[in-house]
């Protein structure tokens, strides 16, 4: 069996299974309550599970995106929407399962590192040890617009305000010793208070007395992850988290973005290894040609013209600005950018990398939401494809599966067709060999 390190790490994507139209493909959510209740989400935490993955993950964005200058479409064909703050299903789900990761998603723009530090210390009490903050700094104009901005704040001091709440997190982290607590029932002595810490941090965004108020964690300090993907956002990552989320096309394409990312890890003093990266994608099981062309079929019919517009300006923070369809991609994105109104910038990166001067916003969406499965095919087919990716891209980390066509059938079929493959070919664990999210994840 292959190392830990060699083996394949995978997160199972929750976020968006309610929304994008994924709700009605035929034969999803079907016997489940709607969105809100957790009984789809329990039974996917114990397939997940079942099938050994390393985590569950919940994005999150806590605004309702304007199109063309309305919320109408957003919320009529419920495009991203509606968002519940996923801490209380990702609770629910840790009481269900005993090894399963979660991989949650907070703000560092809109919340405060105490507030963060706190959720996150007291979630790994509960989940015991099994989740990861997810630590972003929003893209999106109408989340700031719920937060006392007049529209996203610049995407530089984003980063800046970011950097400073990692540092905070740090100290607050720090600020209690692992052996601080006592609970000795003879002299009634809770705590040793020479092991708990003020960290009286001052900075321009933040003033923390410290220290965090809550017992020492299973991990100690949550595993952390990050998804910014400019400069900006790669350095962050390179500097403090455990692991990335990225998008890349093709095996070259990652290659390239792990090679990115180990020299920002080299310029700021870090072993490169010490970063995973988890490459986000679709997929599909399918026995064969037939039925992926009818699962395309019903894909198609899935996303109408509308909601592609719709989630593609969403997606690249455009709010109010109109996009024409039959548009070139290269040129939006040239307007965009020089009007400086979408915020995204590392998605647009994304879009030009994967289109050709003459690829239309149309052909770009439909291409990315009907037939960008990076990894539909058979079993066997799935398996190579994340074989070559694996090892394309330094083998360290995996991939992010976001299920597209059926929930909860499209993930269990992925755990009953693809795990054993990946178990035989020694890519994948067959038992999970740790207890907490980092060790299972990390090795230690
Ligand atoms: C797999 C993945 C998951 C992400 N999840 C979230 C999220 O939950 N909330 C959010 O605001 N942004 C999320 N992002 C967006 C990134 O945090 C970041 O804002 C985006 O990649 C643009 O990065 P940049 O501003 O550094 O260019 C995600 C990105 C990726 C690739």
């Amino acid at each position: 069996m292959a190392s830990n390190q060699q083996h394949i790490k995978l997160i199972c994507d929750l976020s968006l299974i309610h929304s994008n139209a994924k709700w009605r493909y035929p034969g999803s959510w079907e016997n489940y309550p709607k969105y809100g209740d957790p009984a789809l989400y329990l039974d996917i935490a114990r397939m997940l599970e079942r099938g050994k993955f390393d985590g569950a993950f919940f994005a999150d964005v806590a605004g309702t995106p304007m199109v063309n200058g309305s919320m109408k479409d957003t919320v009529e064909l419920g495009v991203a929407w509606p968002r519940h703050d996923p801490i209380p299903m990702v609770s629910a789900m840790s009481v269900v399962t005993e090894r399963l990761g979660f991989v949650t998603t907070m703000s560092m723009t809109y919340n405060h590192p105490f507030h963060a530090a706190r959720m996150m210390a007291s979630l790994d009490h509960v989940t015991r040890g099994r989740v990861a903050f997810n630590a972003v700094v929003s893209g999106f104009p109408q989340e700031g617009q719920n937060y006392g901005y007049d529209t996203i704040p610049d995407h530089e001091w984003r980063y800046d305000r970011a950097a400073e709440f990692q540092q905070v997190l740090t100290k607050l982290f720090a600020s209690i010793e692992p052996d601080a607590m006592l609970w000795d029932q003879e002299t009634g002595i809770v705590a040793d208070a020479s092991k708990v810490h003020r960290i009286d941090h001052e900075g321009e965004h933040f003033k923390v007395m410290g220290p965090l108020p809550v017992a020492p964690s299973p991990q100690g300090r949550p595993m952390q992850v990050m998804a910014g993907q400019s400069d900006s956002g790669m350095r962050l990552a390179a500097t403090y988290a455990d692991l990335q989320f990225a998008g890349a096309n093709g095996h070259a394409g990652k290659g390239k973005h792990r090679a990115r990312l180990d020299e920002m890890c080299r310029s700021v003093g870090r072993d490169p290894d010490d970063v995973g990266i988890v490459w986000a994608g679709s997929f599909d099981v399918v026995s064969g040609p037939a039925e992926e062309d009818e699962i395309r079929r019903k894909l198609r019919e899935q996303y109408s013209d509308r909601l592609l517009h719709v989630f593609l300006s969403q997606w690249w923070g455009l709010d109010g600005y109109e996009i024409d369809p039959d548009a070139y991609v290269h040129d939006v994105i040239a307007e965009v950018r020089g009007a400086g109104i979408a915020p995204n910038w590392g998605y647009l990166d994304m879009a030009m990398t994967a289109t050709t001067p003459t690829t239309s916003i149309r052909d770009y969406a439909r291409e990315w939401l009907v037939y960008g499965a990076e990894y539909i095919g058979t079993p066997e087919q799935i398996a190579d494809y994340m074989e070559e990716a694996f090892h394309a891209s330094g083998a360290n980390g995996g991939f992010m599966i976001a299920p597209r066509s059926g929930v909860p059938a499209g993930i269990e079929r992925f755990v009953d067709e693809v795990i054993p493959v990946l178990q035989r070919r020694g890519l994948f664990r067959t038992e999970y060999s740790g207890a907490t999210l980092r060790e299972n994840f990390k090795g230690r």
